[in-house]
Parts: C-alpha cells; sequence; structure tokens
C-alpha cells in the first residue's frame, strides 16, 4: 500500500489506530483454546468486530514464534486473511529485524513478498547497509526503530554522540538512504514532548506510534506534538484492546476500546481542517 492510499483511508474512517494482534494463549478466552487454531480464531474474531475503527493491524511475531510452526501458520493465515478480505487495511509485520545485507534481503523477502505485510519494524543498530535491502520494495514500507517506548531507550537512544542524541543520529542519516521516501519511525507514546524535536528532522515521515493503553501513552499529547498536515501517525494499542474481556463477548469488548479511541482521533483530525 502507498502512503497515499494509507492517508486516504484515514481520512475516510477518521481513525489512524493501528490494532496490535499481541495473542498470548494465557490471556485469550479460554473456550477459544477448544478451536483448532485458537490464535487465528481469535484474531479473525478481533478483525471482524475492529476493521472499520482502525486502518491497521501490527501482528508482533514474537507471540507467534513463541508457539512454533503452528504460531508461524497462525500468523499467516491472518496475513492472508487480511490481505483477502480487507485490502484497504495497512499491514504491520513487528519483527524487529536488520543484519548485514544479504540477510536483510531475506528478512524482506519474507515479510513483503512471501506473507505479503505492507511494513516490517527494522533496528537501525547495524546502519544503511542492513536497511537499504527493506527499502528497495517498491509501495512496502520499512518502519525504523527511533525512539522506544521503554525505559532502555534512555540506555542509548538518548545519549549523545558528537553533540547530538542518538535517536536523532538514526532520523537525520536514515533521509539519505535510497529509497528513504519509504522509511517510517516508531517513536514510543510514553516520549510524546519528544515528537516536537523530531517533527522538525522528519516533518512528513509516517510515525508508528505504540504504548497508548497498557504502557499509558496520551493520544492527545501524541497527536499535539507528533501530528502532520498529512497525519503522520499510526497510534498502536495491543493489549489495551484485545483483552479488553476474556468472556464469549471479547471481540465486542476490543471494538468497544477501539471505538473510544477512534472517537479521540476523530476529534483530532479537526484541526487539520
Ligand atoms: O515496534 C513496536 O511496535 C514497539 C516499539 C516500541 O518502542 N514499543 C512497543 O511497545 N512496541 C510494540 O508495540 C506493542 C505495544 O503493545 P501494548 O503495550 O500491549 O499496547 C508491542 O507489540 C511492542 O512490542
Amino acid at each position: 500500500m502507498t502512503t497515499n492510499q494509507l492517508i486516504t483511508q484515514i481520512k475516510k474512517k477518521q481513525s489512524f489506530l493501528c490494532i496490535g494482534l499481541d495473542v498470548d494463549l494465557n490471556k485469550i478466552p479460554q473456550h477459544l483454546l477448544e478451536e483448532e487454531d485458537p490464535i487465528f480464531a481469535f484474531n479473525k474474531a478481533i478483525i471482524d468486530a475492529t476493521h472499520n475503527l482502525c486502518v491497521a493491524y501490527k501482528p508482533n511475531t514474537a507471540f507467534y514464534e513463541a508457539y512454533g510452526i503452528k504460531g508461524w501458520q497462525a500468523l499467516e493465515k491472518t496475513i492472508h486473511y487480511l490481505n483477502e478480505n480487507h485490502p484497504e487495511i495497512y499491514t504491520i509485520a513487528d519483527a524487529k529485524r536488520g543484519d548485514i545485507g544479504n540477510t536483510s534481503s531475506m528478512y524482506a523477502k519474507a515479510f513483503f513478498e512471501d506473507l505479503g505485510f505492507d511494513s516490517v519494524t527494522v533496528a537501525p543498530y547495524m546502519g544503511k547497509d542492513s536497511i537499504e535491502p527493506f527499502l528497495a520494495f517498491k509501495d512496502k514500507h520499512t518502519i525504523l526503530l527511533a525512539l522506544t517506548s521503554n525505559q532502555g531507550a534512555f540506555d542509548f537512544q538518548t545519549k549523545r554522540v558528537d553533540g547530538i542524541e542518538l535517536y536523532k543520529q538514526v532520523l537525520e542519516t536514515s533521509k539519505n538512504w535510497k529509497n528513504s521516501e519509504n522509511l517510517m519511525y516508531v517513536v514510543g507514546a510514553t516520549k510524546a514532548e519528544y515528537l516536537a524535536d523530531i517533527r522538525k528532522i522528519i516533518p512528513e515521515r509516517f510515525l508508528l506510534v505504540p504504548g497508548v493503553g497498557a504502557q499509558g501513552g496520551n493520544l492527545q499529547e501524541v497527536c499535539k506534538y507528533g501530528m502532520s498536515p498529512d497525519v503522520g501517525l499510526l497510534i498502536n494499542s495491543s493489549r489495551g484492546i484485545i483483552y479488553a474481556s476474556q468472556d464469549k463477548d471479547f471481540a465486542q469488548a476490543a471494538a468497544t476500546k477501539a471505538e473510544v479511541l477512534q472517537k479521540q482521533m476523530h476529534e483530532e483530525l479537526k484541526q487539520l481542517h
């Protein structure tokens, strides 16, 4: 999906919500464990109930890899279900990959070609030649970790190298990489006050902003500092939406939570007109 197609969907649905499909078998309603594929059954029910309220889904691959071959098959079924039934939905493989060039090419092939995701999250630590193989894919986005939502972000990302914080160097340097128009960046919702500075470096690029909900990030703060004239934000919530209930009404309960965020996003979008 192109950036313009994503913006069109955001305006149409009045939502820039991304729902994280981080499926933990200990947290899903227990009656689903009787299904042949409990992970897919859970995802399908969540997608069916929420797809009008969000523009993107983000399965974090850890939650699938943890269940071995069955987990990976559930991930495959989920992305195929989305691509077949909701091609208008933007999909993010949250895999946080990145390696030497020829290995990165294989990661890119796995997520963009084999699975058919629109985007993949990637760590910038190994630099330009580890990211450009992802950027080479047309109409696919590479979402680079810039300033993450966790406490450990302060271990390296905010440290100054030659007087400039490392995360700012990631933003600045990556602008010069080949096909950098295919970049998006991760900035944690818990670090909203940093967004004003970040927007000075990358005024237009889309940001994936996780950390609203379970991690305590604030949607209004993120919008205040991070929204661009073309919205420029995908705000993710995983646990705060998908585990709203452990009963049979879990999908409806998730939709209710998603709708609260969608309504807040609708209010924020009014400021762009
Ligand atoms: O890349 C990510 O999506 C990510 C980056 C980051 O800085 N912080 C962060 O929480 N995430 C992911 O976003 C999701 C957040 O989930 P919840 O805290 O349950 O909403 C998880 O899949 C995290 O792995």
